[in-house]
């Protein structure tokens, strides 16, 4: 049996109450059971994260398992109903489904629910569109949304017997009457040439800032394991880090001192995340640019996560994405202040050429950091095929 799980509330005032649905299903979990259990507990775990970060109060979580989706619902009839009196007696105003729904199911499941439903790509876009601050951040997040809701237009709010804001409503979709497919298709290209306008200002700034001439460094990896902390403690700034996924959203470029011969820019960047929505990938990609025009990326890797081996892969698939995958990576094992002193690596690990591929840290005790140095000043001394914009012209 399923049931309810209780699960903490946030304290936030008048947050839209959140039912979690998380489907084990078979495809996505084809492996043994035992390690099946607890790589469904781990994704649902971190989808109560998104939904804690969308500023939404968790107000039940409902674990289920099947086969293969169904195509009207997701789930089954029976568990569908369950989900219709469990959203009504507890008061839901919004049922969060840990998947990709087709505009189909997502419609069919707010008839009977009878309340707002998101998918994991509309929860992802909600949290980007509440962090971004900078003008580009949100030209970029109010794109994706328009681009994410364009595709489900077809349905209308109608089938809704109350219509108020809400998490992933703010921003676009707010209004009636800009569920018209022209509108939107104008409004579409407007922010696409807004954009455009403050990338050119950046690829500018950029010019200016470096000439080329400093090696560049983005830190990169999933959200959560450490990057803003790491970057603070590095360059002595005071970037947001928080135990919440995607507290950095904008991208904060810094000058390192590595030693008296050798400095580097740094950039924090936003993390990754499994499922990262592709339209979002491509709006995010002016952000992402530091990333991909970096000369060596700092893949942060929090080696005390279960899934941390998967969070790799699942960088890399972004990576690539953005044109970044045949940039020399180092790897930054994290917080191996939380590993038993007797299992707790160190040193750097080099591949065959003798550069380093690896070093494990603690940001939080300071363990590693001088190797994470020497590693960088090796990486920043050879000499790494420029890209044309650095270069500037
Ligand atoms: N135990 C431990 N915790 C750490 C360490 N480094 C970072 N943390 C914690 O991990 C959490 C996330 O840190 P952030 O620096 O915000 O992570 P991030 O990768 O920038 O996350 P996003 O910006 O959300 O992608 C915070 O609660 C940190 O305090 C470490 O070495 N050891
Ligand atoms: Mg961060």
């Amino acid at each position: 049996m399923s049931g309810i799980a209780k699960a903490s509330l946030t304290a936030q005032q008048a947050a839209e109450r959140v039912l979690l649905v998380g489907v084990m299903l078979d495809k996505d979990f084809p492996v043994v059971a035992e390690r099946r259990t607890t790589l469904f507990q781990s994704a649902l775990a971190e989808a109560q994260e998104l939904v804690r970060a969308s500023g939404a109060e968790l107000v039940g979580v409902m674990p289920c398992k099947r086969q293969q989706p169904d195509s009207a619902l997701f789930v089954g009839k029976g568990k569908a109903e369950e989900l219709a009196q469990q959203a009504a007696e507890i008061k839901i105003d919004l049922v969060v489904f840990n998947h990709a729904l087709t505009p189909t199911q997502e419609r069919n499941l707010e008839r009977l629910l009878q309340c707002r439903v998101l998918d994991r790509v509309g929860l992802i876009l909600a949290i980007f569109a509440r962090r971004a601050h900078s003008q580009e951040g949100r030209l970029q997040v109010e794109l994706a949304q328009l681009v994410h809701l364009s595709s489900r237009l077809i349905r209308g709010y109608g089938h809704l017997q109350s219509q108020r804001g809400g998490i992933g409503l703010r921003g676009p979709g707010e209004t009636r009457l800009e569920t018209d497919r022209r509108l939107i298709r104008q409004k579409i290209t407007r922010l696409r040439q807004q954009l455009q306008q403050v990338r050119r200002q950046r690829a500018t700034q950029r010019k200016s800032r470096n000439q080329g001439i400093l090696p560049a460094f983005a830190l990169v990896g999933y959200t959560n394991v450490g990057k803003s902390s790491l970057f603070n403690r590095l360059t002595k700034a005071q970037v947001v880090a928080e135990d919440q996924l995607f507290a950095t959203l904008d991208n904060t470029v810094r000058r390192l001192y590595l030693n008296d011969q050798t400095s580097v820019l740094l950039s924090d960047t936003v993390g990754f995340v499994r499922d990262l929505p592709h339209g979002l990938v491509a709006a995010f990609a002016a952000t992402l640019e530091e990333t991909a025009l970096a000369d060596v990326l700092l893949h942060v890797v929090d080696i005390t996560h279960p899934e941390f081996e998967r969070q790799i892969d699942d960088v890399n698939v972004v990576l690539k994405e953005i044109n970044a995958a045949n940039i020399p990576q180092l790897i930054i094992y994290n917080k191996i202040d939380k590993l038993a002193a007797v299992q707790r690596p160190q040193g750097i690990v080099c591949d065959a050429r003798g550069r380093p591929q690896a070093v494990y840290i603690s940001v939080q005790d300071g363990s590693g950091l001088a190797d994470l140095r020497t590693a960088m000043i090796e990486l920043a001394n050879i000499k790494h095929v420029r890209h044309d914009e650095q270069v500037g012209s």
